[in-house]
């Protein structure tokens, strides 16, 4: 593709050299660079790309696109100058892969917790309906049956739409994405075209990166200022956030809610651990999940397939065979009698709400044991928060390692440990080596109890000082439960 074609969707401040040039490809990162494609230089938040140019023009970069033109620019190399890259790259991703989100029927999702859930039961069930779908999420990527590993929730705007070109090129009509606050705001999704939006909640996370909750909160928010006037939006109105997410949306807005009057209502009516009976807009259906919370994320997988035209009746056939996502409330029985959870809870609300859905299940008939730890190079602030939940609905509680990345995993622990007083302590142990914790947590377990793993949910690694070493929770306790 000539590279004036490229630039159709961006307003250049500067060019020197030719944009007849013929582009082969586009990338973030000089590394990757490949003979006759454009380099994006952008300035993140280790390195300033800018200082990779001449490395990218060494690999064969025949065009470079940046924000500060360099003092010499190299012969027969095209620079295009821009206010931000980081709006640009997108832009000319989407025109290098024709303009894949346009012709498919691409739907995000953003808030806090619930993206994966809801983002891959709207997958599971328009495949279910007979359509082609892809889905782009935390825990994989899938282009139809075609799995594609993802390190990231929302992947770099360069393998977003290359992602969603190839789904595309397999016919796929729908896709579905979880847009996660960092991706916002690095506006990877720049120049994606969305059919609807959906908003699950807004409690406190990587506070690290955006410093502020209203930093945070902006970012999510303007996820639904970008929504066309042809899309929907649809927000938790039960959320305190929800109707701030969409006051200055030009998308037509749908609420949805288990507490107050809202265009998708849903009543909670009966729960085991096998799952729940629901009404939803005076219908009643039996669905395979357990938990307040998931109401409201079924909630909003039945008001997006009914705002992509799909008959409610028909929708709820359908959402009552889904079953839980992979590391999302997963039980495991074991042979000694008790359940062990594996759920991918990281943040306090999270917990809350996943010791609630389990309380709500034992109904005070065993004893809760949660396996906790909190992620390194992370919002510090979460974790004090997330020991003070855990003890709170846990009769005993280990708090162990997460992903410990660059810190020291006891460090991470003591600020854990400093959000309890010396009475909560008194439940706690607190042991590094999270195989070590996860097994002590089952020899503690008795007929009845219930083994909470939070943290990891579907991660088969455990981050190490930038190694990712094989540790898979649902594995650990599998083994454990043939072997007691
Ligand atoms: C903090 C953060 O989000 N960082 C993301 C950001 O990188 P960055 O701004 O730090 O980049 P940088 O390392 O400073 O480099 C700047 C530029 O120089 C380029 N470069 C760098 C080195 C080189 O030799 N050559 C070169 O060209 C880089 O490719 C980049 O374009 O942009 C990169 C490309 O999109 C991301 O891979 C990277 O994700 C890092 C690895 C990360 O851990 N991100 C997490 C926090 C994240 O994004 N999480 C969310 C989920 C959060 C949630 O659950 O809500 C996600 O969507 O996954
Ligand atoms: N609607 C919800 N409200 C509160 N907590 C939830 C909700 N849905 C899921 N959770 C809890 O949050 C955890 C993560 O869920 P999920 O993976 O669906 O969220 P996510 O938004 O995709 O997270 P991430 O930001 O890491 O991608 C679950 O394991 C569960 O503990
Ligand atoms: N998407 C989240 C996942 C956290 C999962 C937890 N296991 C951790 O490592 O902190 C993040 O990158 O913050
Ligand atoms: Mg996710």
């Amino acid at each position: 593709m000539k590279l004036n074609e490229l630039l159709k969707n961006i307003k250049p401040i500067g060019i020197t050299g030719d944009t007849d040039t013929e582009i082969t490809g586009v990338n973030i990162d000089s590394r990757l660079i490949a003979a006759g494609q454009l380099f994006v230089a952008m300035k993140g938040t280790q390195v300033d790309g800018h200082q990779f140019i001449s490395k990218a023009i060494e690999q064969g970069a025949a065009a470079v696109l940046c924000e500060d033109m360099p003092e010499s620019v190299a012969a027969g190399v095209t620079f295009v100058q821009v206010t931000s890259t980081e709006d640009a790259a997108g832009k000319v991703a989407t025109l290098f892969y024709r303009d894949p989100s346009r012709k498919l029927k691409l739907v995000g999702v953003t808030g806090t917790n619930g993206k994966t859930t809801v983002a891959t039961l709207l997958y599971n069930m328009f495949r279910a309906m007979g359509y082609k779908c892809g889905l782009l999420s935390t825990v994989c990527n899938y282009i139809e049956d075609e799995a594609i590993a993802a390190d990231h929730t929302t992947p770099d705007p360069i393998e977003l739409n290359q992602l969603l070109h190839r789904m595309v090129e397999a016919g796929c009509e729908y896709a579905f994405m979880e847009c996660s606050s960092h991706a916002i705001a690095q506006r990877r999704i720049s120049g994606l075209s969305f059919v609807g939006g959906i908003f699950t909640n807004l409690t406190r996370d990587h506070l690290d990166y955006h410093k502020t909750f209203e930093n945070y909160r902006n970012a999510k928010k303007s996820f639904f200022d970008g929504l066309p006037k042809t899309a929907f939006a649809i927000t938790n109105a039960d959320d305190r956030n929800g109707m701030i997410m969409v006051q200055n949306t030009k998308a037509t807005v749908k609420t949805y809610s288990t507490r107050v009057a809202a265009d998708f209502k849903g009543k909670l009516l009966e729960c085991h651990f096998e799952g729940m009976y629901l009404e939803i807009d005076g219908r009643e259906v039996g669905v395979q999940f357990i938990g307040k919370f998931n109401v409201s994320n079924l909630l909003a997988v039945y008001g997006a397939a009914v705002m992509l035209g799909k008959r409610p009746e028909d929708v709820l056939v359908v959402l009552s065979t889904l079953h839980s996502v992979r590391g999302r409330l997963e039980p495991i029985h074991c042979a000694v009698g008790y359940t062990a959870i594996v759920d991918y809870a990281h943040t306090p609300d999270a917990l809350a709400n996943v010791l609630n859905a389990i309380h709500e299940v034992l109904d005070g008939k065993g004893k809760v044991i949660t396996v906790c730890g909190a992620g390194g190079n992370r919002d510090k602030g979460k974790r004090p928060l997330m020991a003070q939940e855990a003890v709170r609905q846990s009769n005993k509680v280990i708090i162990t390692s997460d992903n410990p990345r660059f810190e020291n995993p006891q460090d991470i622990i003591n600020d854990m440990l400093e959000g309890l007083n010396s009475r909560q302590r008194e439940k706690v142990l607190s042991i590094v080596d999270r195989r070590e914790a996860i097994r002590t947590a089952c020899m503690l377990a008795h007929k009845g109890d219930v083994v909470l793993i939070a943290g990891k949910g579907h991660e088969d690694y455990q981050e190490i000082q930038g190694v990712k070493h094989h540790f898979d929770d649902r594995e650990v306790v599998e083994q454990l439960a043939v072997n007691q």
